[in-house]
């Protein structure tokens, strides 16, 4: 059978097609070394070039260059209770947010490579004040949005949510004194949830969050799902729509080198399905793609597995679609 590529030709907010790729090569908001080697994972394996083949002009930033991370990571005073490394956490966000905020007032469309999902305290907040309007989908197999004070890993990569929604600010850690949180709980639904925790789901509940766990996905099928999502989020289809994409919301079948994997996810499919639709719609404006980690893998083949399924959910979500 002949198969050929259409390319999606309108996105409203960018029609003239420029991204600010953002290198996030950040692992303070977890334990698990190897995540901040994700981002020179996906440029060796093309992505910038896979971009430009879809049209787009790409430029590099580096916000987090100038942080000494090594250094940062060993400080054992960098505590916070439970809450660790919220200092290193604070530095990088807040460098990210920068970023993502000027990328977004230049008219480029900010894509942020991962790095653990702690980042998005930085993406979202910086989007958001570039863009009020905007809404946002979180595709994960986690909630992220535990609070200073419901979480029990401590570690932050489980709660940027909660921080740009400003929720439990009374007990944040002194760093953040930076961060206004932007995000209201109407603006913003997820996708894939399968390891949500107890204290999390009373906030999903308590602010009636627009959330659609693997059951869903199974119920109605991911097409339904995420036409619900972006009704929930963006009604009129025109506010611009952040994508902050974990990839281990795809089953670990397909990514094995992430650092909290889950299993029973969405197939690699309905991964990139998630991705196109929002792309169809026009309304993509901003992007993070996080939590690949290329030493978690057992063997080259899945390096090379998770790192091209990054690379796709990126080409996807940017105009690629195979007809
Ligand atoms: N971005 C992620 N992979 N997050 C995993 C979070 C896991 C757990 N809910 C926690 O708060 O520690
Ligand atoms: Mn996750
Ligand atoms: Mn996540």
């Amino acid at each position: 059978m002949q198969t050929s590529i259409c390319f999606v030709d309108s996105y409203k907010f960018h029609p003239s097609r420029k991204i600010t790729l953002i290198l996030a090569p950040f692992d303070g908001g977890q334990p698990k070394s190897g995540v901040e080697e994700g981002p020179q994972h996906l440029l060796d394996a093309g992505l910038q070039s896979q971009l430009e083949e879809l049209g787009w002009t790409t430029s590099i930033d580096e916000p987090l260059k100038d942080l000494d991370l090594l250094g940062l990571k060993k400080d054992a005073s960098d505590v916070h209770g439970i809450v660790k490394r919220p200092n290193m956490v604070s530095l990088a966000s807040q460098r990210i947010h920068d970023a993502v905020k000027t990328a977004a007032l230049k008219n480029t469309l900010p894509l942020t490579i991962g790095g653990d999902h702690s980042i998005a305290i930085g993406t979202v907040s910086g989007f958001f004040e570039a863009q009020p309007d905007a809404c946002l989908l979180w595709i994960d197999a986690h909630a992220d949005i535990n609070t200073i004070s419901t979480t029990e890993s401590g570690n932050l990569h489980g709660c940027p949510v909660s921080f740009v929604m400003g929720l439990d600010k009374e007990s944040w850690p002194p760093h953040f004194k930076w961060l206004r949180p932007n995000l209201r709980a109407d603006r913003i639904a997820y996708i894939g949830l399968r390891d949500v925790d107890k204290g999390e789901k009373k906030i999903l509940k308590d602010l009636g969050i627009t959330a659609f766990s693997m059951y869903h996905v199974d119920k109605y099928g991911i097409g339904k799902v995420v036409e619900m999502a972006l009704k929930a989020i963006n009604p009129e289809n025109n506010r611009p729509v952040h994508v902050s994409y974990d990839v281990d919301a795809i089953d670990p079948l397909f990514v094995q080198a992430t650092g909290t994997p889950v299993k029973d996810g969405l197939t690699l499919r309905e991964g990139l399905f998630i991705v196109e639709e929002v792309a169809a719609t026009g309304n993509l404006a901003a992007l993070d793609v996080v939590e690949t980690n290329p030493s978690l893998a057992l063997n080259e083949t899945h390096v090379l597995d998770t790192v091209r399924v990054g690379c796709a959910i990126a080409r996807c979500a940017l105009g690629e679609t195979l007809l």
